[in-house]
């Protein structure tokens, strides 16, 4: 299928690219892939069998082999590893800094490469992670590197942590943000960085539908250039 429809959506933890994606998948009917879950339930799936998350053999071997399926249940989506339900415990911090830990792993990344790019079905995709727009899908055709303030997408947590109930400090999810910028900025395969040819959106004074309406324009555009 063509590429054109293909909408990439990079960025930092907070900066709000999964509800971005969602919210666009929903509008445009297209599929969605949610590339940190890939990264979070392969970490989850390491901790369990506790396997250390420097072994890059045991970790590719195991990112091979998982059986993950995602599955519509009507309100949303069911993530199931052997058949088993851990869509609630993926959001976690301890896995979200594991499943960093395991990303900076090239043999991952390659092992999880084949399984991303299935996600590129009819009548389209939109691609949210960290690499998209830069190693999985380098021809999309819109690519979006979405930004926020670290200080910003601290708060963003902290408030939808509350929401749900938990006791948290502003400080230490501001720290675990930068912690967790600087390993996926800073490792040597795929490293989070804006794909030479992605429109930068700074959302950290954008209020969500803000975004939703600039990457709307955004395609439309892009999309009638290519038609043209
Ligand atoms: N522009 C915005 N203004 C205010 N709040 C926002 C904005 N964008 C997202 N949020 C809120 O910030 C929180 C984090 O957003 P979200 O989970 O989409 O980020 P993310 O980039 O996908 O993070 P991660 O990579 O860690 O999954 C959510 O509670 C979301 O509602
Ligand atoms: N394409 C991707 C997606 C995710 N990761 C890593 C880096 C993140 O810290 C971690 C969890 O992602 P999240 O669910 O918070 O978006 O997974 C990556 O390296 N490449």
């Amino acid at each position: 299928m063509s590429v054109s429809n293909l909408i990439t959506i990079d960025g930092p933890s907070g900066s709000g690219k999964g509800t971005v994606c969602h919210i666009l998948a929903k509008k445009l009917k297209w599929h969605l892939l949610d590339s940190g879950a890939l990264y979070r339930i392969l970490a989850f799936a390491a901790l369990k069998k506790q396997l250390p998350l420097n072994d890059s053999a045991a970790l590719a071997s195991l990112a091979l082999t998982l059986d993950v399926s995602f599955v519509s249940n009507g309100s949303g989506v069911d993530t199931l590893l052997s058949g088993e339900n851990i869509g609630d415990k993926l959001r976690t911090e301890v896995v979200g800094q594991a499943a960093s830990e395991v990303a900076s792993i090239e043999q991952v990344r390659a092992a999880l490469l084949a399984r991303q790019q299935a996600f590129l079905q009819a009548p389209g995709l939109i691609a949210d992670g960290r690499d998209m727009g830069t190693v999985v899908f380098p021809d999309a055709s819109v690519k979006i590197f979405l930004d926020a303030s670290a200080e910003e997408r601290a708060k963003r947590r902290f408030n939808q942590l509350q929401d749900k109930g938990f006791n948290v400090s502003i400080a230490q999810i501001l720290s675990e943000i930068k912690e967790r910028d600087y390993r996926d900025r800073n490792r040597a395969v795929a490293p989070l960085r804006p794909a030479d040819d992605a429109f930068v959106i700074d959302s950290t004074s954008l209020t969500i539908d803000e975004v939703v309406e600039q990457i709307l324009n955004l395609t439309a555009l892009k999309l009638k250039i290519a038609t043209e």
